[in-house]
């Protein structure tokens, strides 16, 4: 943001200009959150433009009719916000002197820091901002919260609680990371016409990350089918998963492949599973395998040829018994979804000579704990979730998909794709087989019937985006208890279908 602002104001933009502008802007979106003006309403005033966007907020909602009351601890401001300072009080604004004084306030804006926040707060700044969070008043955060580190969106000390945030010009990565989201509250951005060509210069065109918009993500699923489609060319997906122990990941893995649409789904289970998944699953071709003493995969039939396969997702399930079918898998030419066991077997064989060496593409989808095991060079500290994603996508060449709160996605090209909404419905056992399966019936259907330059990357964050739209869909109509991983199977085609409305009617987006 800083080199793009560099070039936008060596251009010619007043640096004045644009803080007026930006804040503008904010001014009168809080002012449509907030329309009651016989409100009163505290703003917070950091020493750099940030502050520069509270006084300029605090002016415009003063004109608007609020009684505002302003709080800035800093003795020392950059010129532009003392100046700014300068007219507010000169208009007669009330300043106080005790955060105390803002406890009455119906709202809160806080302007303390944006994205030249470098350092952790002082004790006084952070008691301020210890304070405040105890404080029920609503807080709108301009920019980013108060104390949050504008990329890693790591707490420096502590930071501003916010009940909105609005983030200014581009999405700053700091509000896409997990350990920030108890601090961001909604977020919005506030588009301030930075010019596309700046915008390239600096990141790209188009940029390596991005936000998966539902426009993108809907672009990338497999909704139109040739008047002649034949099942055989719809995509073939062999799913491998299942022991004793969890037979129900292989029926969740089973019913996520279902929903993707792909024309073949066959599934190898060990051969005592083979009855429920035939039973629940009447159109799959079902497997039966040869079983370890303790019930997981002992081989794949001689009969199955993978090679007929344009898909294969192994591991829901498995446990770490049915090492010799992992190996196997990663020794195939196809591309291949690796989860759960899938993902601790290639641990164990050693996970970056093991991934160096596949000739076609590999998704693996580890949650944190499963990243520790693969990738441990990376894993500690791991400040930022997004540059973990992206140097292990780098190094093993895999496309990484890096579950959590915020899904991130790179590839090794270092392109990162980063889910922007979720519901914490989706944190319970079996949503993740659910999404290895969806995401091998994507890929199977991609690869038999490519679109115009489609990347296995675009295919994996549609995958993503629908998962975590059916989790909400589902945590609406049934409350945040309501989604076990059985119903969101369910809840993926009504998720698409009431999707696929809202972007024909182009509401929203
Ligand atoms: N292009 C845009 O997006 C626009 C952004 N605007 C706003 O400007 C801020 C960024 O402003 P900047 O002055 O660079 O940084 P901050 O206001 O975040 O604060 C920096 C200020 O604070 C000092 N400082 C840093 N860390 C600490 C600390 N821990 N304790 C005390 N002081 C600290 C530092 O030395 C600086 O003096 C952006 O977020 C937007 O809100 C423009 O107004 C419009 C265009
Ligand atoms: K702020």
């Amino acid at each position: 943001m800083r080199q793009i602002e560099a070039r936008v104001f060596a251009a010619g933009m007043p640096v004045e200009a644009l803080m007026e502008k930006v804040a503008g802007l904010i001014a009168r979106r809080v002012a449509t959150l907030y329309p009651d003006t016989r409100q009163q309403i505290g703003v917070l005033v950091g020493p750099g433009h940030n502050g520069g966007d509270a006084l300029v907020v605090a002016r415009e909602l003063h004109f608007k009719g609020f009684a505002v009351s302003l709080y800035c601890p800093f003795s020392t401001l950059k010129d532009l916000t003392a100046k700014h300072q300068r007219y507010c009080k000169e208009l007669g604004m009330r300043f106080v002197e005790a955060i105390e004084a803002l406890q009455a306030c119906e709202l809160l804006i806080d302007g303390l820091f944006g994205f030249g926040l470098e350092r952790s707060l002082n004790d006084a700044i952070a008691a301020t901002v210890n304070q405040i969070n105890q404080w029920s008043q609503p807080i709108v955060s301009i920019d980013l919260p108060s104390g949050l580190h504008t990329d890693t969106g790591v707490v420096l000390g502590t930071a501003v609680r916010a009940t909105h945030t609005l983030c200014l010009g581009l999405w700053k990565q700091g509000l896409l990371q997990d350990q920030a989201l108890d601090h961001v509250g909604r977020v919005e951005l506030i588009d301030f016409d930075l010019p596309l060509a700046d915008i390239w210069a600096v990141l790209g065109n188009p940029p390596a990350i991005q936000r998966i918009t539902p426009a993108h993500a809907i672009a990338h699923l497999p909704l139109v089918r040739p008047a002649t489609a034949h099942k055989y060319k719809m995509g073939h997906v062999l799913l491998i998963c299942g022991s004793h122990r969890y037979a129900g990941g292989a029926l969740l893995t089973a019913l996520g492949a279902r929903a993707s649409g792909a024309g073949m789904l066959s599934i190898a289970v060990p051969q005592t599973l083979k009855t429920i998944l035939t039973a629940q699953l009447p159109e799959a071709l079902v497997w039966g395998c040869k079983e370890t003493a303790s019930g997981a995969i002992a081989q794949l039939p001689d009969e199955i040829d993978l090679n007929a396969y344009d898909a294969i997702a192994c591991g829901p399930g498995l446990t770490t018994d049915a090492t010799t079918v992992v190996q196997q898998v990663l020794q195939q030419k196809q591309t291949i979804v690796l989860d759960a066991d899938g993902l601790n077997i290639l641990a164990q064989m050693g996970t970056l000579p093991t991934l160096q060496q596949r000739q076609a593409p590999t998704v693996i989808t580890p949650h944190f704990g499963e990243f520790k095991r693969l990738f441990p060079d990376h894993a500690e500290p791991m400040l930022c979730r997004i540059t973990a994603t992206q140097v292990a996508a780098a190094q093993s060449g895999a496309i990484v998909l890096l579950k959590g709160a915020r899904v991130a996605i790179a590839n090794a090209e270092g392109a990162v794709r980063i889910n922007p909404e979720s519901t914490a419905a989706l944190a319970r056992g079996g949503s993740g087989d659910v999404l290895t399966g969806l995401l091998g019936g994507l890929l199977a259907q991609a690869i038999a019937t490519p679109l115009p330059a489609q990347t296995v990357l675009d295919s994996v964050q549609a995958g993503v985006w629908w998962h975590a739209q059916a989790g909400t869909l589902a945590m609406q109509e049934r409350t945040i208890l309501g989604v076990d991983a059985f119903t969101l199977s369910q809840y993926l085609i009504p998720a698409l279908k009431q999707m696929q409305a809202i972007i024909a009617k182009d509401v929203g987006y």
